[in-house]
């Protein structure tokens, strides 16, 4: 998958004297990004490395490391996806991604891409899973990436863990998934996340999400990420999440809730492009929402599937909207009111934005 291409403009040519000036600025602005998929923000070479790896090793472990192979062949010709073809790839990852030192190595390789890429502050997400085969149980998993995000050597930018309940989950493993955050929370677990195949049957989780939201932790919500979801969306509300993400296909009623609790959307718009949810940037729903001042956190969602940074994000938004330096600076200074850590965690980065000069 190539990088999406940052179409030139001469609102560009004016603002930033280009687009590689654009990316520039971009790479360079400190940034917060709160919607990325561990298990989709590998870098490919760090997944290329886990395979090589890997088909030195036993029969089972090769068949793993094939899998993941050629799930990276198909990635570099691949332009567009469907949805329904999407979530299968995630098998493949998983099979090189489950056991704990692979699991430290691929936190600590992400943790380094995002800070090498301008951001300050992440939020991670991740789904606890079981691996008989390893060992591996969804408590080894949240201890595994919280003790990685902890001996991250990254300096420059601080993290923090989202645990995600898949749409394939039982409600009791949505439960399980609770009390492990409520478990963890002092360790760095700030929230929880629905997400998963959207086409999945709907399961009841409410309860869950609402016994986090009681015990003080965050949610956030994947919510009309396909059409014809109307009567999910608006249950998924009731549990009055803290975040949203994607919020594309949502009837006027309730967006019109969504702005009216100024409830912060997380924008991942090469993510919905290429998955053909959203016809073109320039369609993007993020565009309405920067008209109404409308809480909007620019996101990569799986950077390595999607092949776009986060700086690459802000220049897309840039030069779609025309959006000056100021805007982009301002964008990503109020994302910091939408994060999940705490009050003087927000007073910390809000510093690092006011000293920050281009
Ligand atoms: C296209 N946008 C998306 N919509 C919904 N869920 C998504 C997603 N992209 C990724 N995931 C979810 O994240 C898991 C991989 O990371 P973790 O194993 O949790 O680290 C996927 O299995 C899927 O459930």
């Amino acid at each position: 998958m190539k990088a999406p291409t940052v179409p030139n403009t001469s609102f560009v040519d004016k603002e930033f004297g280009g687009v590689d000036q654009l990316l520039e600025y971009c790479k360079a602005l400190p940034k917060i990004e709160l919607h990325a998929h561990l298990n989709g923000s590998i870098s490919p070479e760090s997944l290329r490395q886990l395979a090589e790896k890997r088909l030195a090793g036993t029969v089972g472990e090769a068949e793993a490391a094939t899998g993941a192979l050629s799930v990276l062949e198909a990635l570099e010709w691949k332009d567009t996806f469907d949805l329904k073809d999407f979530f299968p790839m995630f098998k493949h990852i998983y099979a090189l991604t489950n056991n704990m030192a692979w699991l430290v190595f691929i936190v600590h390789g992400v943790i380094k891409d995002f800070e090498d890429d301008g951001v300050r502050y992440l939020e991670l997400r991740s789904t606890p899973r079981d691996d008989a085969s390893t060992g591996l149980t969804k408590e080894l998993y949240v201890q595994t990436v919280l003790q990685a995000i902890s001996t991250s050597p990254a300096t420059k930018i601080s993290t923090r863990l989202i645990l995600t309940i898949d749409r394939r989950h039982s409600p009791e493993v949505a439960m399980q998934i609770v009390d492990l955050a409520i478990r963890f929370r002092d360790q760095g677990v700030v929230g929880v996340d629905l997400a998963g195949d959207p086409y999945a049957a709907d399961f009841d989780c409410k309860h869950a999400l609402l016994k986090a939201k009681a015990a003080g932790l965050k949610v956030t919500i994947h919510l009309g990420e396909i059409e014809n979801r109307e009567a999910e969306s608006a249950s998924m509300l009731e549990v009055r999440p803290d975040r949203l993400g994607h919020a594309t296909f949502l009837s006027e009623q309730l967006r019109a809730h969504v702005y009216e609790e100024r409830i912060a959307v997380e924008m991942c718009m090469t993510s919905n492009v290429l998955c053909r949810t959203v016809s073109s940037y320039e369609e993007h729903h993020i565009k309405e929402a920067l008209e109404l001042d409308h809480p909007s956190i620019l996101c990569t969602d799986d950077k390595s599937i999607f092949a776009s940074p986060l700086s690459c994000e802000y220049a897309l938004a840039a030069s779609t909207f025309s959006m000056t330096k100021q805007q982009l600076f301002d964008l990503s200074k109020k994302s910091i009111d939408a994060i999940f850590a705490n009050s003087e965690e927000k007073t910390r980065l809000r510093g690092v934005w006011d000293t920050w000069a281009p």
